[in-house]
């Protein structure tokens, strides 16, 4: 579904992404691990082009990325983002943050949008904040209206950029398991976290990623289990 090829990707004469090359497949959850300033966040922002590669390639669905026909508001359609601040509009309701997007860019109706609104809210056990403001809920509850707000574009892709990092940890919990029932309903995600146990339990595949480099990736079990590359495991023994 994603393939990404040689992706390069520097600032100045930083080099944060020397040449990453990885498949994803459909129904996928990859997870994306590593230390701080390794480029995990930069490659993830990469497959939306919220940051613009200087080289190599992305291809989602058959669509390449950097071909300059390839139009970005269609890509971001169908690939959904989720960040770790939950950047939600405050001077909108949560049901007018979700029903945004779908009313703006896809074209809507007011009445249909809503509809899916609300069916989202009850996905992520939030109806009854429909009509409140962001500033009033908690740090969980404004991560899963989030969620909910990606969702309701139906993108084909999900990427979450360390969605639980900014919480307070009672609230991890409630998030992930948004998380852990979209993966279960099959949709592609690629999750960038510092959350080991949802490495384990959810991910398909997880990457470590070092230095700008996939160093190493795999199944959980093979990768917490049993890693192979000694940066890994250096890793891993701190976080474990
Ligand atoms: N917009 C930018 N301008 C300049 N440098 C940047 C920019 N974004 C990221 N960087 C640099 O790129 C490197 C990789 O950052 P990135 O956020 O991708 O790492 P990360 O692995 O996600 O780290 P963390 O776990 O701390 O979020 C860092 O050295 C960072 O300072």
């Amino acid at each position: 579904m994603i393939s990404v090829r040689h992706l390069r990707k520097s600032f100045g004469s930083h080099t944060v992404l020397g040449d990453v090359s990885i498949d994803i497949n459909s129904r996928e959850v990859v997870v994306v691990i590593g230390p701080s300033g390794s480029g995990k966040s930069t490659f993830l922002r990469c497959l939306n082009l919220l940051e613009q590669p200087q080289g190599g390639d992305i291809v989602i669905e058959g669509v390449s990325l950097m071909d300059k026909k390839t139009r970005i508001n269609e890509i971001r359609t169908e690939v959904g983002m989720v960040f770790q601040q939950f950047n939600l509009f405050p001077h909108k309701k949560v049901i007018e943050n979700i029903m945004l997007a779908p009313v703006q860019v896809r074209k809507w109706p007011e009445e249909q949008a809503r509809q899916k609104a609300l069916e989202l809210l009850n996905k992520v056990g939030l109806a009854e904040k429909a009509e409140v403001y962001p500033t009033s809920l908690s740090g969980g509850q404004a991560q899963r209206v989030a969620i909910a707000r990606a969702l309701a574009m139906e993108p084909k892709i999900m990427l979450f950029d360390e969605p639980t990092s900014a919480l307070d940890p009672e609230m991890v919990g409630e998030v992930l398991a948004v998380m852990k029932d979209l993966a279960r309903e099959g949709m592609t995600m690629v999750v960038v976290t510092h959350e080991m146990g949802f490495a384990r339990e959810v991910g398909d595949r997880v990457l470590f990623m070092e230095q700008g480099a996939i160093v190493e990736e795999g199944p959980p079990e093979a990768l917490f289990g049993n890693p192979k590359h000694v940066r890994t495991r250096e890793f891993l023994s701190k976080v474990l």
